[in-house]
């Protein structure tokens, strides 16, 4: 049987001093496209800290490739939630050349194969045209491309996404999930891809993970995101409505109408 790329036994991830998962136990076979989905605060972040060793399991083991996960393996590629970018007048290509090794921009480059690098990875994701433009000017999505470019220089094979649909509108999302998960199968990555809706991922992946209540469940889409699941996941009513091709995980609360929250990641009242 081939090495799962990912194994989490028993593992409990604590931020500020509290439990963010407690005692989860997945194995995401190679070259899956995983959804990493839950509420705000459900603890995808913490995951992918752990995956990456930034953040010590306080029981538990996560192995990756079969081996304990640690700090700065080239193996993992991660992209953080799009927050500061460099602004000014750094072009796309100097952007993508300055992650090139872990360069920091305003430090010499890594030479031609720096250069060779960083277009191969633009080439990549279609970003050859945005090369020479400053970041400053380039639009949510394109600077969102870069930022893909930037985690494929290591030819890594694993990909962390967090959240890379945030602040896209629907048309970009579609590109940006078509365009991973694409890349992924040409080159047996794995993927985890964190988002708060459910709905750009749906024919994409292979398995959700769904993190609630400190817990996390693996599995396909039919299996996992079903009211009975939901519920059982959360401990506490949850309904799974289909609209059309869409799906919306919605809570109840005793009854009556109450704050709820869907994979949209929006808040809402919702009367079932
Ligand atoms: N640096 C920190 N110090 C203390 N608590 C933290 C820290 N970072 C995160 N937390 C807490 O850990 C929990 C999980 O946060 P995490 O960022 O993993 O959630 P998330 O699912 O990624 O959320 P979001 O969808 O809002 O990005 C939250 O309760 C959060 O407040």
């Amino acid at each position: 049987m081939t090495i799962p790329a990912l194994e989490f036994s028993h593992v409990t991830l604590s931020r500020g001093g509290h439990d963010v998962l407690r005692d989860v136990s997945f194995k995401v076979p190679q070259g899956s496209f995983v959804g990493v989905l839950g509420a705000n605060g459900a603890g995808k972040t913490t995951l992918f800290r752990g995956i990456l060793g930034l953040e010590a399991p306080g029981a538990g083991t996560i192995l990756f490739e079969g081996r304990k996960v640690r700090r700065g393996n080239s193996a993992a590629g991660y992209m953080p939630q799009m927050r500061n970018m460099p602004g000014g007048q750094l072009s796309g290509l100097s952007m993508v050349e300055a992650a090139y090794r872990g360069q920091v921009p305003g430090l010499p480059w890594g030479g031609r194969k720096g250069r060779a690098a960083a277009e191969a990875a633009l080439a990549a994701v279609d970003a050859l045209s945005l090369a020479h433009r400053p970041v400053a000017t380039l639009s949510g999505g394109q600077r969102q491309r870069l930022l893909l470019a930037q985690v494929l220089l290591d030819d890594p094979s694993l990909l962390l996404l967090d959240e890379p649909m945030a602040s896209l509108d629907p048309a970009r999302m579609s590109d940006t999930v078509t365009r991973i998960h694409t890349l992924a199968r040409k080159r047996n990555m794995t993927v985890l891809l964190s988002a708060h809706d459910i709905n750009p991922l749906l024919g994409f992946m292979d398995y959700v993970l769904y993190l609630a209540g400190g817990k996390a469940l693996l599995g396909p889409v039919r299996e996992v995101i079903t009211s009975e699941t939901l519920t059982a996941l959360y401990g506490a009513p949850v309904e799974v409505l289909k609209v059309g091709q869409r799906l919306f995980v919605v809570a109840e609360g005793g009854g009556g109408l109450f704050q709820s929250h869907d994979c949209t990641g929006h808040h809402h009242n919702a009367s079932l």
